[in-house]
């Protein structure tokens, strides 16, 4: 390196990673966000927190983050040369879909953001594949663009020597996971985490089966209003939505006339219906169907292998009353299925198969069942570490 290259170095200190994450890593980050994500902080903009994953008893889906964010960590102390080991202030998925963008900044220009040092954004996902516009800058010094691809990092100090700005979305949704991290050890969110752990999975005893379905939210956090809709008044509950993208329905076997609030449906169990076909399998609320339907696109829409292992998954063709139903329940949370289009993009829908649909059902159950053992088996050692940490940060 030479020595302006060193100084520059020093001015704008940032490191950019290719194929630091796998494309395995950055799917199943993917399916976790597709299926759990909320409204998010900026417009058109959605996000899943840990501590969100937690709340909606998904606890179970933070196991695939920690490996992940053990290495970043590692990188930013290593490159930055941090003499004390540094705490992470903040984890989460965060996409941006069509119309969002950030004008020029520094990720600590709030007061209330000071204790955050650095800054890594681990792209997920893919400009020009996946999603157009989208464009990170830096305001100074090199590298000038970044245009993101799935699996690359870029990690930064959050003060003003990296102002940057990311373009409008112009298309699809543009996916990170981001991380903040601080040197100051009371902005430590696993202390906070382990608090909100050992509130859901302690009192909850290790014999409750299915202790890892899904518990929706309040609602108006999956209620959208997109910024640039020629109407403010259409919003679209983003977890039909999502499903919709995905070519389903929803279908409530009750009479929806006698239900006065059919926001609350959301949290009744309910079937999953595709074209005219309505398929059996029941499901506890729409969440727990969107995680399913994800796991299915994610891992096996394009595996026959373990189609012959089950039985047919059933399916019914839809009878004029049931199609009914589920028009008034698009009409009601979906609204403009062609404005939900222009923010979720269509998967590849070409592979459905009710047989390996119903696969995926339990092969979701065994997924979930394993990261479930697995939060339960690592809250000992998050709870030692804070313990060693608070002593050495005391002493010091
Ligand atoms: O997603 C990115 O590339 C950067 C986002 C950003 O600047 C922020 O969240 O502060
Ligand atoms: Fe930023």
């Amino acid at each position: 390196m030479t020595e302006m290259e060193m100084e520059m170095e020093m001015e704008h200190p940032r490191l950019i990673l290719h194929n630091f994450l796998t494309e395995d890593e950055c799917k199943e980050l993917e399916f976790i966000h597709k299926s759990s994500s909320t409204i998010g902080y900026r417009p058109n903009v959605f996000s899943t927190t840990l501590s969100h994953l937690i709340a909606t008893n998904s606890s179970h889906l933070i196991i695939p983050f920690l490996p992940i964010r053990d290495r970043l960590k590692e990188k930013a102390e290593e490159f930055f040369g941090c003499e004390y080991e540094l705490v992470t202030e903040f984890t989460g998925l965060i996409s941006w879909s069509r119309g969002a963008s950030i004008g020029w900044h520094s990720d600590d220009n709030r007061p209330y953001l000071k204790q955050r040092d650095f800054t890594a954004v681990c792209y997920l996902n893919s400009y020009g594949k996946d999603f157009e516009g989208g464009l990170f800058h830096f305001q100074d010094g090199e590298p000038k663009t970044i245009a993101p691809m799935a699996g690359d990092v870029v990690i930064y100090t959050a003060d003003s020597r990296n102002t940057h700005s990311v373009d409008e979305v112009a298309d699809g949704e543009r996916l990170t996971l981001t991380l903040w991290f601080s040197r100051d050890s009371s902005h430590d969110e696993d202390a906070k985490l382990i608090l909100l752990l050992e509130e859901n999975l302690m009192h909850k005893s290790n014999n409750v089966p299915w202790s890892f379905l899904p518990l929706p939210a309040s609602d108006n956090m999956y209620w959208f209003s997109p910024n640039q809709a020629s109407n403010q008044d259409i919003k679209f509950d983003i977890r039909l939505g999502r499903l919709h993208a995905l070519g389903f329905d929803v279908y409530y076997s009750q009479d929806l006339n006698l239900t006065t609030d059919l926001s609350e449906l959301l949290m009744e169990p309910m079937q999953l219906a595709r074209r005219d076909q309505l398929l059996d399998h029941k499901f506890v609320n729409v969440l727990h169907s969107l995680q399913v339907a994800q796991f299915y696109f994610w891992k096996l829409c394009k595996s026959q292998a373990l189609t012959n292992k089950v039985q047919c998954g059933k399916v019914v063709r839809l009878s004029q009353s049931q199609s009914e139903k589920i028009a008034q329940v698009n009409s009601v949370f979906l609204k403009d299925t062609k404005l939900v289009e222009t923010f979720f993009h269509s998967a590849d829908q070409c592979c459905f198969e009710p047989a390996t649909f119903s696969a995926a059902i339990t092969a979701w159950e065994d997924y979930s069942c394993k990261l479930h053992k697995e939060i339960l088996l690592s809250l000992p050692q998050w709870r030692a570490h804070q313990a060693i940490y608070s002593i050495k940060f005391d002493v010091l």
